[in-house]
Order: C-alpha cells, then sequence, then structure tokens
C-alpha cells in the first residue's frame, strides 16, 4: 500500500497558547516511520505554527479558501495567501462549510481551482446525511458530489466524511466504510479514467485513538481526516502510528 496521509483539521479552537504546546509535541513525538502528516489549525494559527514545523516533516494545511485571488470578499482568504504562509494542503467542501455556509458543489469546484493554481493540494471533502444513507440514497448523493466538486484534471485528495459521523463518537462501520469506498473509486474511474486510479481517499468522522488500525486498514482507505482526536497530541500521535501499522 502506498504511503498514508493523516490530516488533523482542527476547526475553530485552540488559543495561541494550546497551539504552541500542541504542535510542539507533535513535532517532539512524531514516529520515525511516519506516514504523511498534515495540521489544519485555524487561520489566524498559521503564522505561528509554519515556523515550528520548519523542521519537521509535519505539512501546515488550512481548512479552507476563497476562489479568487483577491478583491472585495469581507472577511475571506485566498489561496495565494495562504500559499506565501508555507500552507500546502486546503480542506475544501467540508460538510460545516456546506451546512453553515451554504457552499454548493460548484464553489467547492472553484476553490479547488484556484487552489491547485497556487500550488496547495486540496482535500476535497464528500458525505451524506443520516437520512441520505437510511434510505439508501447516499451513493447518488455521494456521485454528485464528486461530480460537482471535482474540477476537470482534478489532482488532489478526497475526504469521504460520512455527516452523521462526524463528532458524533460513532465512526461508520468497517463494512460500511468498505463498501462505500470501493464505490468512490468505480465513480473516479468512471469520472476521470485511468488518473481517478490514484485519487487518494480519506475516511474522516470519529476517527480515534481506538478504532484507527481498524480504519486504515480498509482498502481504499488512504489515511483519515481527523477533528476531536486532532487536538489531543497522544490520541492523534495514536493514529499517525496506526497509520505505519497499516
Ligand atoms: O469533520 C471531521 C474532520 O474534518 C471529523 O471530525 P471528528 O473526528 O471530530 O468526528
Amino acid at each position: 500500500m502506498s504511503r498514508q496521509i493523516i490530516v488533523g483539521n482542527w476547526k475553530m479552537n485552540g488559543t495561541r497558547q494550546d497551539t504552541q504546546v500542541l504542535v510542539e509535541a507533535l513535532v517532539n513525538g512524531l514516529p520515525a516511520s511516519a506516514p504523511d502528516v498534515v495540521i489544519c489549525p485555524p487561520f489566524t494559527q498559521l503564522a505561528l505554527v509554519q515556523p515550528a514545523l520548519a523542521s519537521s516533516p509535519i505539512c501546515l494545511g488550512a481548512q479552507d479558501c476563497h476562489k479568487d485571488v483577491s478583491g472585495a470578499h469581507t472577511g475571506d482568504i485566498s489561496a495565494p495567501m495562504l500559499s506565501e504562509l508555507g500552507v500546502s494542503y486546503v480542506i475544501l467542501g467540508h460538510s460545516e462549510r456546506r451546512q453553515e455556509h451554504g457552499e454548493l458543489d460548484e464553489t467547492v469546484r472553484e476553490k479547488a481551482v484556484a487552489a491547485t493554481k497556487a500550488g496547495l493540494t486540496p482535500i476535497i471533502c464528500i458525505g451524506e446525511t443520516e437520512d441520505q444513507r437510511e434510505s439508501g440514497e447516499h451513493e447518488d448523493v455521494l456521485g454528485w458530489q464528486i461530480k460537482g466538486s471535482l474540477p476537470d484534471g482534478f489532482a488532489g485528495i478526497v475526504a469521504y466524511e460520512p455527516i452523521w459521523a462526524i463528532g458524533t463518537g460513532l465512526a461508520a462501520t468497517t463494512d460500511q466504510i468498505a463498501q462505500t469506498m470501493a464505490f468512490l473509486r468505480a465513480e473516479l474511474v468512471r469520472q476521470f479514467g485511468e488518473a481517478g486510479k490514484a485519487i487518494k481517499i480519506l475516511y474522516g468522522g470519529s476517527v480515534n485513538a481506538g478504532n484507527a488500525v481498524s480504519v486504515l486498514s480498509i482498502p481504499e482507505v488512504a489515511g483519515a481526516l481527523v477533528g476531536g482526536a486532532s487536538l489531543k497530541a497522544d490520541a492523534f500521535l495514536s493514529i499517525v502510528s496506526a497509520a505505519s501499522a497499516a
């Protein structure tokens, strides 16, 4: 299996003090044979974290970017601004942004184009609601999200995050993840041809130190997008170690 990637999405958490303590623990505790590791602090902490990662293989990610390079977009941050801060990955289309900010597939696609132009690797999130899973519509929903959110020639990462598994402590079962991963791979190949085989797919949704080994051992799972457990150094480093073992 190719090298896995573990991404920590800190969401809207972390004072300067918390951030310094957490980053130091991650940098010092990273195992020698670690997978690729990315941490995505809030925008306001990026400039603080970047120098702390200077001599570490841990990469810096952001949680969103705008589709334009600059302009009258109050409160937004552009992809080149992130790139200038040493950011190399950006999470796009997270369900919290889709739900709280009404972000549509089309917007996510435009942001992915902007991110790629600025040299960032987009991590595009997709996932179904609990109702969609229960009514058996989840594959249709995920297929449409891939079609709508991933630009032509997409060479980034997809993160499958079932909305009902985010922050609930109830990760999807290994069978649910395995079936959905197989569906997503087939869909990526159907939509992108040969290039669809190379797109890494992460799983996200209540990944923790206890379930990481089983989640990361599922075929097609190329890593994890971790929320809550990425805020605790011990838990996140256990997940990182599980990826090294998977
Ligand atoms: O949304 C997530 C990562 O982007 C997952 O969050 P939790 O790991 O807290 O469920």
